[in-house]
């Protein structure tokens, strides 16, 4: 999956991933109106808002990104019609071509990761039948439950080919309490990040591996140490726009190929049209502000790429 996701990512000329994190906040009234009327305001009717969004943005975007990330809590929160929208959602960005990052952010102890890992990016045995449940192409996993937690997920990618998104420095405020604690002198995140590059070093494709890495977009400075630490690991960068980040800090999260990241923005992209910027384009027209706020994103990102 590490060759199709670089494969995606040449063709589009785009190293950004588009974050399908639907709250129905974000989703415009005439589309939950079309679905309470059908559904009635049940979880069923939230689903289907969830996923007319979802499709009208992947239809408006699709030919202009390489990956898409849906965050499953987003869709967890309204119970199993949730998780089918979730399902649904990563069989349609599939059919486009696009590769699936699932945010799950699992890590649990041996037997429990192997489950997880099964159901996500594997396939579960039933009897005689096997069955790829979710098969997302890549995932999220939370590393700090130690080894034990994420060599069922490395295991898997190996028999399936897909990969993992490890985390190592995330981007939200409070990230420095236990990840910047010094050990011996060094922080924990760059040990974690080691660890990362180790493990990565199982699981080659070409030029990288596909265990790949988290490291959030508000921290350009450490952005720029894990890249080093870690040359061989691709990058996922989430914090780009409503969290902060900017093309011109993320620079140093790619390597002198101009791989080996990959920017995650999701409000900023799927309710852009709540923002000042594209507001011309009106609750009806929601998808192509997305469609503009992707296209400015990547010229963003790659002019600063090209001015460094
Ligand atoms: O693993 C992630 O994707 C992730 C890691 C991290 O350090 N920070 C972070 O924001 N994320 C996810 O990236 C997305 C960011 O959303 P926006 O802030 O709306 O662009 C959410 O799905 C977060 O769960």
């Amino acid at each position: 999956m590490i060759h199709k996701l670089i494969s995606n990512i040449k063709k589009t000329k785009a190293p950004i991933v588009v974050g399908l994190d639907p709250m129905l906040s974000y989703i415009p009234e005439h589309i939950k109106q079309k679905a309470f009327a059908e559904f009635g305001e049940t979880l069923e009717g939230a689903a289907e808002a969830i996923w007319q969004f979802n499709k009208e943005i992947v239809d408006c975007t699709w030919d202009l990104i390489p990956a898409v990330k849906p965050q499953i809590a987003m869709y967890e929160q309204f119970g199993i019609e949730g998780l089918k929208v979730y399902k649904k959602t990563i069989d349609y960005c599939q059919e486009k071509g696009l590769v699936v990052i699932g945010d799950i952010k699992r890590g649990d102890i041996g037997s429990t990761s192997a489950a997880y890992a099964t159901g996500h990016l594997g396939k579960v045995q039933v009897g005689s039948k096997s069955y790829a449940a979710f098969n997302e192409d890549f995932a999220t996993v939370n590393p700090y439950l130690g080894s034990d937690g994420v060599k069922p997920f490395i295991d898997v990618c190996k028999e399936e080919k897909k990969g993992l998104f490890i985390l190592v420095k995330t981007s939200n405020p409070s990230s420095g309490e236990f990840q910047d604690q010094l050990v011996d002198g060094r922080p924990l995140y760059e040990l974690v990040g080691e660890k990362v590059a180790e493990w990565g070093e199982t699981c080659m494709g070409d030029t990288y591996s596909y265990v790949g890495a988290v490291v959030g977009a508000t921290y350009p400075e450490m952005g720029r140490v894990l890249r080093r630490i870690m040359p061989k690991t691709y990058i996922l960068v989430p914090g780009y726009g409503a969290q902060g980040g900017q093309g011109k800090d993320l620079v140093h999260f790619f390597n002198e190929d101009g791989l080996g990241a990959i920017v995650n923005s999701s409000r900023g992209i799927i309710a852009a049209y709540k923002q000042e910027k594209y507001a011309a384009y009106g609750p009806e027209h929601f998808a192509e502000a997305s469609r503009a706020a992707v296209e400015d994103m990547v010229k963003d990102i790659n002019g600063a790429l090209e001015n460094r």
